[in-house]
């Protein structure tokens, strides 16, 4: 339910649905005689969003690691309306750090002008995560209790709070492919399945059934929040599509990860599947795969703490004229995934991951940046087990100012990156699981369909976000925000946010 209605002869309130009449304006640009010629053009929609709201569960893959057992634990906190001691005083549970749960959007003004705020997560219907279902895999075969105080995160009693709940958890077992991940976490595997690739790939699909069977859900989103895996080599004839690469599975090949047979079982199931690591999951013959079954899938690498500044600072000094011309990045934290990528291998998937993230801010400025510069741009992860979860992030921007002056940025961000990264998961599974209810036609068509497999549209949670082939990657925050707020503005009529103003403004 949503604590609005439009009021508009293009919005249709039914039993089951919104649907929506949507003028979509753009505009157009060619050239001619080296002149810009720029067109308004406009394009009618229409949108439909189901209303009723799922029972849903995520299948978190690396349930047990520091990320799965805190957004597992922040979830029956709030669930269970929890409050802890800590050192400050009495702490109640919250969702702060997600964007559909504690974030607001404006939905207009009012008759003095005034701007009228609403909860991201009523402009449409959306899960209340309290009510999500959490299961998951884990090569590790620790249960979730124990994983929690091994994760050493949350507030001790807020842990001893949950630990008999969630000591009853315990991860499925899942392919442990050595030369993926880091030697140094061979010692945590004690809960891998056997058998071949093929044979995984057919028990995780039975996994995902019986989890949606047993917990009688309608739906469920499989998240990968596993260990950081090395990048697979994309080899033709064996992952350069979907049936090559459900071939290479039957036949065993080195190049298939575990990532990707956990994506490849999730579609299908006609389960949506997210990569919330930097490792390349989605290989061709998995979007091929999705496409061809018309499942969602999303990545990669959760957009938490430095490199989320860092879309906002590069944005920012851009857009204001400024050249950055060296970014220098060095982060260092005590956690499994820090130990995980003090692996070379790992960590090149990683810095691949987080180099890409000001290559569109970079290229709209031609009067900054001739063609084909950059600024200096250096990745340093390293790890020191004293730190913990608390990963310390330093970066300087050092940028070209007025008149050949420079100007330094230096920034020291402490990032809790568990209590980061789950408020992440959380909005990643919601929003995922919502686009599964909007669909979309053009006037004239007779049927709605979805979009395109790959959900771009998720891209403000990810790092490296991966886009429908031939359509441009937008890491700038807020250019990603605003193209998830203005699409789900138009699931119910209203216009683009344009922050004009122009009532307070020319009259
Ligand atoms: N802020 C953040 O924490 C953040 C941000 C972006 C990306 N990430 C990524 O999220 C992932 C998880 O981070 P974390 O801090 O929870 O790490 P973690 O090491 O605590 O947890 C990873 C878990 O995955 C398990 N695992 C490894 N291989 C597996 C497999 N094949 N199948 C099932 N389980 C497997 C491990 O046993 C471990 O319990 C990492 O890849 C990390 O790079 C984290
Ligand atoms: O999201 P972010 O803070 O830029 O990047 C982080 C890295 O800096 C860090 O080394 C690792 O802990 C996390 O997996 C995360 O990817």
């Amino acid at each position: 339910m949503t604590s609005f209605k439009v009021d508009s002869k293009n919005v249709q309130y039914t039993d089951d649905a919104i649907i929506s009449t949507y003028v979509y304006q753009d505009t157009r640009v060619s050239k001619k005689d080296g002149q810009l010629i720029v067109k308004p053009i406009e394009e009618t929609y229409n949108f439909k969003t189901e209303t009723k709201v799922p029972k849903l569960g995520i299948m978190l893959i690396g349930w047990g690691g520091n990320n799965g057992t805190t957004t597992t634990a922040g979830i029956l906190a709030n669930r269970h309306k929890l409050t802890w001691q800590t050192r400050t005083g009495t702490q109640s549970s919250n969702y702060f750090g997600s964007v559909t749960q504690a974030s607001t959007l404006k939905i207009g003004v009012d008759e003095n002008g005034q701007d009228v705020f609403i909860p991201f997560h009523e402009i449409l219907p959306m899960v209340n995560p309290d009510d999500i279902v959490v299961g998951g895999w884990d090569i590790s075969s620790v249960n979730m209790g124990d994983a929690m105080r091994r994760a050493k995160v949350l507030e001790p009693d807020l842990q001893n709070q949950l630990y008999e709940e969630m000591s009853k958890m315990k991860p499925l077992p899942a392919p442990y492919y050595p030369s993926f991940i880091a030697a140094n976490q061979k010692d945590r595997a004690d809960n891998v399945l056997k058998g071949s690739k093929q044979d995984n790939l057919d028990e995780i699909r039975k996994h995902i059934r019986d989890f949606k069977k047993d917990n009688e859900l309608d739906k469920v989103v499989v998240l990968w929040t596993a260990n950081t895996e090395r990048y697979a080599d994309i080899l033709k004839g064996v992952n350069d599509n979907a049936d090559n690469l459900l071939n290479a599975v039957k036949n065993n090949h080195e190049e298939v990860s575990p990532s990707t047979i956990f994506a490849l079982a999730s579609i299908l199931e006609k389960t949506p599947f997210i990569n919330g690591s930097p490792q390349n999951t989605l290989v061709p013959g998995v979007i091929d795969l999705a496409i061809r079954e018309n499942v969602y899938i999303g990545g990669d690498d959760f957009k938490s703490g430095q490199t989320k500044m860092k879309s906002v600072m590069v944005d920012f000094l851009v857009n204001a004229g400024i050249k950055p011309v060296s970014i220098t990045s060095y982060n260092h934290l005590g956690n499994n995934d820090g130990r995980n990528l003090s692996s070379p291998a790992q960590f090149r998937s990683k810095e691949i991951s987080k180099s890409s993230v000001v290559d569109d801010m970079v290229d709209s400025n031609k009067i900054l940046y001739k063609e084909g510069e950059h600024p200096d741009h250096v990745i340093v992860i390293k790890y020191t087990p004293a730190v913990g979860d608390s990963k310390r992030a330093l970066d300087e921007y050092q940028s070209e100012i007025f008149m050949g002056g420079r100007n330094t940025i230096s920034m020291h961000n402490v990032c809790e990156d568990s209590l980061l990264a789950a408020p992440i998961i959380i909005d990643l599974c919601i929003l995922t699981e919502l686009m599964t209810r909007i669909t979309w036609k053009k006037p004239e068509d007779s049927e709605f369909k979805r979009f395109h497999s790959v959900l771009s549209v998720l891209s403000y949670l990810l790092k490296a976000p991966v886009v429908p082939e031939g359509t441009p990657v937008i890491n700038a925050l807020s250019k990603q925000r605003k193209c998830m707020e203005n699409i789900f503005r138009a699931c119910v009529g209203l216009p683009p946010q344009n922050d004009m103003m122009l009532e307070s403004k020319a009259f």
